[in-house]
C-alpha cells in the first residue's frame, strides 16, 4: 500500500533521508523509530506527498504519492495538528465531511460513529479552543478518519497523551490495521513500538538501520537478548559503533558480515 523505493532527500548541503526502501502492506503497522533528526518526519511528509523526494520514488496505492488518487486513500495525523478554536468539534468534523464531499447523511452518521468510538459527546458541542491536548487530539484522529482513509499516516501519535487517552488512540491503531488499512507512525516511544508494531523500522541519520519485527531485527543485529530499547540505543546512541559500521555499507538493511561486526562492535563496548 506504501512503497518507498530508493528514496534521498536533501535539503542544501543536509541529507535528511539516504536511499531508503521499505513497504507497507494492508493490514500491516509499522512503527518507524528514531532518534531526534533522524529523519522520520521528513519521510512520513514524503509519504503524504507534502515533500518531493530529491531522488527515489513513493507510491500509495501504487499512484505517486503528490497525486489527488494518493491523498484519496491518504490520512495524515501530523505531530502539530491544528483545530480552529472558533469551532465546536462537531462543527470541525462537518468541515472535513464537507471538504472531502462526503454525501451530507452519510458524513452525519460517520459523525456520531466517531463521536462515539473517540468519546467525545461530552464536550464535542463546546468550543475547541477550551480542549485540552487529549480532547483535541481525539478530534483530529475522528478528522482523520471520516472519509474512511486506506492509509493513516500519525507522526508521534501519543506525545502528551494521558493513559486513557493514549488507549484510545493505541486501540484505534490495532482496529484500524485490523480492518485493513495500512498504519505508518512514527515514533520515539519503544515501548509503544514493542506493543503495537507488526513491523519496526529503525532510523537514524537518514539511513535504515534495521528492520522487521523485533525478533527479525534480534537475528539481524545478532543480539538475542533484550528490549527494543537496549537495542535501539545501541544502534543509535553513544558514540554509535553500531550505527558507524552500518553507514560503512552501502545496503539499506544489515547484511550477515555488516551483523556480525555490527554486534562484535556493540559487544566491545
Ligand atoms: N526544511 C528543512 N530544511 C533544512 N533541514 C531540514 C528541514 N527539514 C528537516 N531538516 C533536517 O533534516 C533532518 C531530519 O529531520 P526530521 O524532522 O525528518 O527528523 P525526525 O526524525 O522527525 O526528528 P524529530 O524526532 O526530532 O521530530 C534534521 O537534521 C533536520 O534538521
Amino acid at each position: 500500500m506504501i512503497e518507498l523505493r530508493g528514496v534521498t532527500k536533501t535539503f542544501g548541503a543536509k541529507t535528511a533521508v539516504q536511499n531508503l526502501s521499505l513497504t507497507v502492506e494492508a493490514g500491516e503497522l509499522f512503527a518507524f523509530l528514531g532518534p531526534n533528526g533522524a529523519g522520520k518526519t521528513t519521510t512520513i511528509k514524503m509519504v503524504c506527498g507534502l515533500l518531493k523526494p530529491t531522488q527515489g520514488t513513493v507510491l500509495v496505492g501504487g499512484h505517486p504519492a503528490d497525486t489527488a488518487e494518493a491523498r484519496r486513500l491518504i490520512a495524515y495525523v501530523p505531530d502539530s495538528p491544528f483545530l480552529y478554536d472558533k469551532l465546536t468539534g462537531r462543527e470541525f468534523l462537518k468541515f472535513v465531511v464537507e471538504m472531502y464531499g462526503i454525501d451530507p447523511r452519510r458524513g452525519a452518521e460517520k459523525i456520531e460513529e466517531l463521536i462515539a468510538i473517540f468519546e467525545m459527546s461530552d464536550y464535542v458541542d463546546n468550543l475547541c479552543e477550551n480542549y485540552s491536548h487529549g480532547m483535541k487530539q481525539r478530534v483530529v484522529f475522528a478528522s482523520a478518519l471520516v472519509h474512511d482513509p486506506k492509509v493513516l499516516i500519525v507522526d508521534e501519535p501519543l506525545v502528551g497523551l494521558d493513559p486513557r487517552n493514549a488507549r484510545i488512540v493505541k486501540d484505534l491503531f490495532l482496529s484500524q490495521a485490523r480492518s485493513g488499512v495500512a498504519v505508518l507512525m512514527s515514533t520515539h516511544l519503544l515501548s509503544i513500538a514493542e506493543e503495537l508494531a507488526d513491523t519496526i523500522g529503525i532510523i537514524d541519520q537518514g539511513r535504515l538501520l534495521a528492520k522487521g519485527t523485533l525478533a527479525e531485527i534480534r537475528r539481524q543485529t545478532a543480539i538475542e537478548h533484550g528490549a527494543l530499547e537496549d537495542l535501539f540505543l545501541r544502534m543509535t546512541g553513544g558514540d554509535r559503533p553500531f550505527a558507524r559500521a552500518l553507514r560503512g555499507s552501502t545496503s539499506s538493511a544489515l547484511t550477515e558480515a555488516e551483523a556480525v561486526e555490527a554486534a562484535e562492535s556493540v559487544g566491545s563496548q
